[in-house]
């Protein structure tokens, strides 16, 4: 039978240091599961991971790994730059760019910056906003949409380079309980579709069962157990 690599496999070394202060991240784990949860304590380090992971930390040691793709492995003196590796990131606050619009806001990560989108960049920004409702909200600004909205548009903008691997760092924190619960049915419906691996960092174990295949803890900067669900 061929062997199928795992979907990540990661080791993750760095020290965070300031006046006073210092944090010693060493995660390692590996995950066959296309949907990953990533949960822990807060100031365990699981936003740290995502960066490292995402190549938006200097001084990294170790491996990155994404259904075998090698991003990081310092060893054999691999970094790929964070611009390459591609990465999709949602943030908390999902941090669309305020004065842009919808359309502009998918557009961004998409073409070079300053550049207008060229015939095929502007038909998979076209796609997405199909695909994620907000073909009538293209000409909006971030300030003028739902929480749902923002949400899909956060979304759409992390996949329209179509990267190999989506970070989700807490995406349903900011949201009060009842939209919490909403926009967790249709994320896990999302995600689902577009069937991009996943690693997504929560709290919440209800976001656990719903959004992902298998959960990897985190204390203290260390890899403490990684069962299934
Ligand atoms: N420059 C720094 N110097 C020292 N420690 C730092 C620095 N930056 C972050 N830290 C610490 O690193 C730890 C990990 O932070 P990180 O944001 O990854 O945690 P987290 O698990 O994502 O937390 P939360 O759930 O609250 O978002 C925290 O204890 C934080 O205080």
């Amino acid at each position: 039978m061929a062997f199928v690599p795992p979907v990540l496999d990661i080791h993750v070394q760095t020290t965070l240091e300031s006046p006073g202060r210092r944090f010693v991240l060493d995660a390692r784990f590996v995950s066959t599961t296309s949907r990953t949860a990533l949960i822990g304590i807060s100031g365990s380090g699981k936003s740290t991971v995502l960066m490292a992971i995402a190549g938006l930390l200097p001084r990294v040691q170790g491996h990155v790994r994404v259904a075998g793709n090698t991003l990081l492995d310092t060893a054999k003196a691999v970094d790929v730059p964070a611009r390459a590796r591609r990465v999709g990131m949602v943030f908390q606050d999902y941090a669309l760019f305020p004065h842009m619009t919808v359309a502009q806001n998918l557009a961004f990560g998409l073409c070079r910056l300053g550049q207008h989108p060229s015939e095929a960049e502007q038909a998979r920004i076209d796609v997405l906003l199909r695909q994620f409702d907000l073909d009538t909200l293209r000409g909006a600004l971030p300030r003028h949409l739902s929480g749902g909205q923002r949400q899909r548009v956060a979304l759409a903008r992390a996949l329209a380079p179509q990267p190999h691997l989506l970070l989700l760092d807490e995406p349903l924190s900011a949201l009060d309980t009842s939209l919490r619960i909403r926009l967790r049915t249709e994320l896990a419906e999302m995600l689902e579709r577009v069937q991009v691996p996943t690693l997504l960092v929560t709290h919440d174990p209800s976001d656990v069962q719903a959004l992902a295949q298998s959960a990897v803890h985190l204390d203290g900067g260390h890899v403490t157990g990684a069962p299934a669900l």
